[in-house]
């Protein structure tokens, strides 16, 4: 009998979603509250009409991870595209991948999803309205996948006069452009990566930018490449060893943050790192930092602070687990998910989370395979799920390593190791590329390629020339491990990595080659 999913959001988890459910045989249909796919990656400028919009992305933004490392696996993002992508080349890939495997049709656009409730016999009750019908429906599915993102819902910072400041402050995801704070005296606060991205982007129209950081001292930085090669293929594929306690924050341990024009902003003094905020004082627009400095006459406070999981349309213990799992976790995590793989919500496993990831490396190969993975248990074609408390077993595991391995101010609780994730999932799903398979398949340039170069979707798994830092200790003795893990990426550890330009390359990994290697293995 035909089974119905419902797939709330038509961005780069939902879209996948429907294709995954396509070709599992199952019937998709996706809810849209917007006109348009792509969900925040469409850019809108509020700023200039003044409204309310979805989008949080802000006109100079470019991908943080490189096209080779963000490609879904059955549609390379075209090699002559540039390798980091500003937000038209996105819009543009989503509106080619939704084309090409026809994934409009299955999409109710102006529709917002009000109430998603399980039903007696298990099966998902999904509460809608259509903006210009104004009057709510309702649809039974036999299963659900939420799409919705987890960047809505904006977290501010409850700081000391904020109410009193007299200067403008607004969260990033209602920044835009950098020309409306021309000669402006701008704070930033926070230290991810739309923090870096808006204060370098500010130093050319602003008259001085500061940026306030809760821990005092910056972040690790990566430029976006090193040595010719995008830093996502080589700093981002180290996964941190199970067995590896880190007392501070060593690179591994935290989220780096990419941007290669900081590092000359810093130097020019441009930008000027403030610690945290004490106090936001009327007079003369003043701030106060906890190390005594104060600044005079900030125009602007920026916080780009991050946002909140919320899925106002789902009862809020189905996704954290219910408040006695919320205090356990809630002192030491800044984001509670209790979900199996980050995924399966282990009291109720026919709804999926699809794209709930604080991730190093990009998150459209993630969605795409964690919808491959939810799509065939949903049809039964893979090995069911473990049972309740196995899963609950497995998450309680994922906190606690998570509270050995990252500082505090890395301690997301939806963080995931990039490839060893994929990994899993693909070993799962049956798509796990042996190289023999490869070798035997493709022949020895392939193979080569497929083994030395990167570790894009489309080959799906590094397989084994990974540096582990165990083998790296007992090959090379303590002062090298120590230099490997906490140095800098110098070429010494680019070339163990072995990792190549893949920009030639990718040429060679055609979207049949890649279709076929995985249907081979
Ligand atoms: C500034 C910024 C930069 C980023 N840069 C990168 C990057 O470089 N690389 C990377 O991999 N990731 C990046 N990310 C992470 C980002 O979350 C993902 O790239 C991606 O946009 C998430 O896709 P999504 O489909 O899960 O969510 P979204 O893009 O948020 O899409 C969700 C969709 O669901 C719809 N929706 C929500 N609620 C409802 C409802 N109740 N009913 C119906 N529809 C609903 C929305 O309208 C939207 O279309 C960035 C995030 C931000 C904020």
């Amino acid at each position: 009998m035909a089974k119905y999913v419902a797939i709330i959001g038509a961005g780069i988890s939902g879209l996948p979603a429907i294709k995954q459910c396509l070709d599992s045989d199952l019937i998709p249909i996706c809810f849209e509250q917007n006109s348009f796919i792509g969900g925040l990656w469409r850019y809108e400028d509020i700023s200039e009409k003044n409204k309310e919009s979805y989008s949080t992305i802000y006109k100079g933004i470019l991908t943080n991870t490189s096209k080779e490392m963000s490609t879904y696996s059955d549609f390379p993002i075209p090699v002559d595209w540039p390798t980091y992508l500003n937000y038209t080349y996105v819009e543009k890939y989503i509106d080619m991948y939704a084309e090409n495997f026809n994934l409009l049709p299955h999409i109710k656009f102006n529709t917002t999803v009000l109430k998603v409730s399980i039903l007696p016999d298990k099966r998902w009750k999904v509460k809608y309205i259509i903006k210009s019908e104004n009057e709510e429906k309702e649809e039974v599915f036999d299963f659900v996948m939420v799409c919705s993102g987890h960047h809505s819902k904006p977290k501010w910072p409850e700081f000391k006069g904020m109410n009193l400041f007299k200067g403008e402050q607004l969260h990033s995801y209602k920044y835009k452009r950098a020309i409306n704070f021309e000669n402006k005296r701008v704070l930033v606060v926070g230290s991810g990566n739309s923090a870096m991205d808006i204060a370098v982007e500010l130093t050319h129209v602003a008259s001085q930018v500061y940026i306030s950081i809760h821990s005092g001292k910056l972040p690790w930085i990566a430029p976006c490449f090193l040595k010719g090669k995008s830093q996502d293929s080589i700093i981002k594929s180290f996964p941190i060893p199970s067995h590896l306690k880190l007392p501070t924050d060593p690179l591994i341990a935290t989220s780096s943050t990419i941007n290669s024009e900081i590092f000359q902003c810093l130097a020019a003094g441009t930008i000027i790192v403030k610690p945290n905020i004490k106090e936001l004082k009327s007079e003369n627009s003043q701030i106060e930092f906890v190390d005594g400095t104060i600044l005079e006459n900030i125009d602007v406070v920026i916080y780009s602070t991050g946002y909140y999981i919320d899925y106002p349309f789902l009862e809020k213990h189905i996704y954290t687990g219910g408040d006695e799992i919320e205090q356990v976790y809630r002192k030491d995590f800044l984001d509670i998910a209790w979900l199996y793989r980050s995924i399966f919500s282990p009291k109720y496993p026919n709804i999926a989370f699809i794209g709930l990831a604080h991730r190093a490396g990009s998150l459209l190969p993630i969605c795409e395979m964690q919808a491959r993975y939810v799509t065939s248990l949903f049809k039964g074609s893979i090995k069911p799920l473990p049972s309740q408390n196995e899963m609950e077993r497995s998450i309680h595991k994922y906190y606690e390593n998570g509270l050995k391995k990252y500082c505090k101010s890395a301690r997301s609780g939806i963080r995931l190791s990039h490839l060893p994730y994929m990994d899993a999932l693909s070993k799962e799903v049956g798509c796990y590329p042996h190289p023999y398979e490869i070798f035997k398949k493709f022949g020895f340039n392939f193979w080569k390629l497929f083994m030395f170069g990167m570790a894009t979707s489309i080959y799906s798994k590094d397989i084994g020339f990974y540096p582990h830092s165990y083998e790296i200790y007992k090959k090379f003795g303590f002062n090298f491990w120590k230099l490997f893990m906490f140095g800098m990426a110098t070429p010494i550890k680019v070339a163990l990595t072995n990792w190549r330009d893949s920009r030639e390359d990718a040429k060679d990994a055609t979207y049949t080659q890649i279709v076929e290697k995985d249907e081979s293995v």
